[in-house]
């Protein structure tokens, strides 16, 4: 079989970080890291990749009134339509306000999550996520990457929307962190379940825009298997010099963001970086990589970074939506044609998880490395 060159994929960390001598293995504790006018050499992102010296521009995206929409408006419907159209043509990003999920539900969210990471490093890492998974608690990568290491921690977990599963939030927290987090489970379940709900209005949204039914993606998504991140930035003395989450293409199909009111979220779209104002009653929704293949390429999987500062933490939600298992990644018919052949071969959706968990490291050319993979695997 022919062997491919993975351009992302690390050494194992033991080749590059830890050399001969006595150097201890690099832990990224922000109780610690927060203070140090040194960055540890890994944190350093490439010339290339480094955050812009000035605030880049606004990109400027309309907010989508979602309420609108639902309330069957045909005129606020081609508003919408009109506008995600473009957006999701364009770079895969937009904002939806009048979303309906609770605004104290969301404030809860944001209180738990500073309560969790303000605890000592050890508390947190009761919940160490291990190799190859990609649920628990993580600060920076620094077991799994040995270079371009992110200034941030994160806590992922599982959310599965089938009627088997429906306490599958609760129970982790609970499995994995005891009885004292059960309330902080609880919230994170009825999040997920808000998210679940959202991202099937917004696939109605979707499959309106690329004509091809309202209901087409909402039924593809339903039962949906995704992934729920709490991201939190701690200051860094040199932000401009390190990144929170480097530039990438979510691999997933939609993602739905809750950001604070800090800001350092920036998307690539015509050739330079712009920032993505804070706004706390609005969702930061993007087109994922999964969902790219499922348009037959039509929508684009939106290229985004997240920046730090020296002043403030910074949290944010991100709900990633994936299909269930054994659905097959395959555009519809509609969205195919001589003008507009097919773009990537079918896969599912834990074919592209294994592959960033063990084989490439996501970025912005995920899909591209994966469709490549896929081919060479299969052909003898
Ligand atoms: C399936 C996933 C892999 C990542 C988490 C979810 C969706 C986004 C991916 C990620 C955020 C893209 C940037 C690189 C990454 C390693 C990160 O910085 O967290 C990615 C996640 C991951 O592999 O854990
Ligand atoms: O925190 C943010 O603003 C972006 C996070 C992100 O892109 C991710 O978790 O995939
Ligand atoms: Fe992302």
């Amino acid at each position: 079989m022919p062997m491919l060159a993975l351009p992302s994929l690390p050494p194992p960390p033991s080749m590059d970080h830890q050399t001969q001598t006595e150097q201890k293995p690099l832990v990224f504790d922000a109780s610690v890291l927060r203070y140090e006018s040194n960055v540890p050499a890994q944190f350093i992102w490439p010339e290339d990749e480094k955050p812009c010296a000035e605030p880049p521009p606004p990109l400027l995206v309309p907010p989508i009134d979602l309420g609108a929409v639902l309330s069957g408006d045909p005129l606020a419907i081609s508003n919408a339509t009109r506008l995600v159209n473009d957006a999701c043509q364009k770079h895969g990003f937009f904002l939806v306000v009048n979303h309906g999920v609770n605004s104290q539900l969301i404030k809860e969210a944001h209180k738990n999550i500073d309560f969790f990471f303000g605890m000592p490093l050890s508390e947190k890492q009761r919940a160490q996520r291990k190799p190859g998974d990609h649920s628990g608690y993580a600060s920076s990568f620094t077991g799994r990457f040995s270079s371009k290491l992110p200034w941030k921690e994160t806590l992922s977990f599982r959310y599965c929307s089938d009627h088997q599963s429906s306490n599958i939030v609760e129970n982790y927290f609970l499995n994995v962190m005891g009885e004292e987090f059960r309330q902080f489970g609880t919230l994170c379940q009825d999040y997920c379940e808000a998210m679940s709900t959202l991202s099937l209005e917004i696939m109605e949204l979707l499959g309106m825009s690329l004509e091809v039914g309202s209901s087409y993606f909402r039924d593809f998504f339903e039962g949906n298997d995704s992934i729920m991140r709490l991201n939190y930035y701690p200051p860094c003395q040199k932000p401009d010099l390190t990144l929170g989450t480097g530039p990438h293409c979510d691999p997933t199909s939609l993602t739905i963001l809750h950001q604070d009111d800090v800001g350092g979220l920036e998307v690539y779209y015509d050739e330079k970086w712009h920032s993505v104002h804070s706004n706390t009653d609005a969702f930061v929704v993007n087109i994922g990589d999964t969902f790219m293949a499922l348009s037959n390429g039509i929508y684009k999987s939106c290229l985004h970074r997240a920046v730090v500062n020296n002043r403030t933490p910074r949290k944010s939600m991100a709900f990633f939506l994936c299909p269930k298992k054994d659905k097959v990644v395959s555009p519809p018919n509609g969205l195919i044609d001589t003008d507009n052949p097919r773009m990537y071969p079918d896969f599912t959706w834990p074919e592209l998880l294994e592959f960033t968990q063990k084989h490439y490291r996501a970025d912005m050319k995920t899909l591209h490395a994966f469709a490549n993979w896929l081919q060479h695997k299969n052909t003898p």
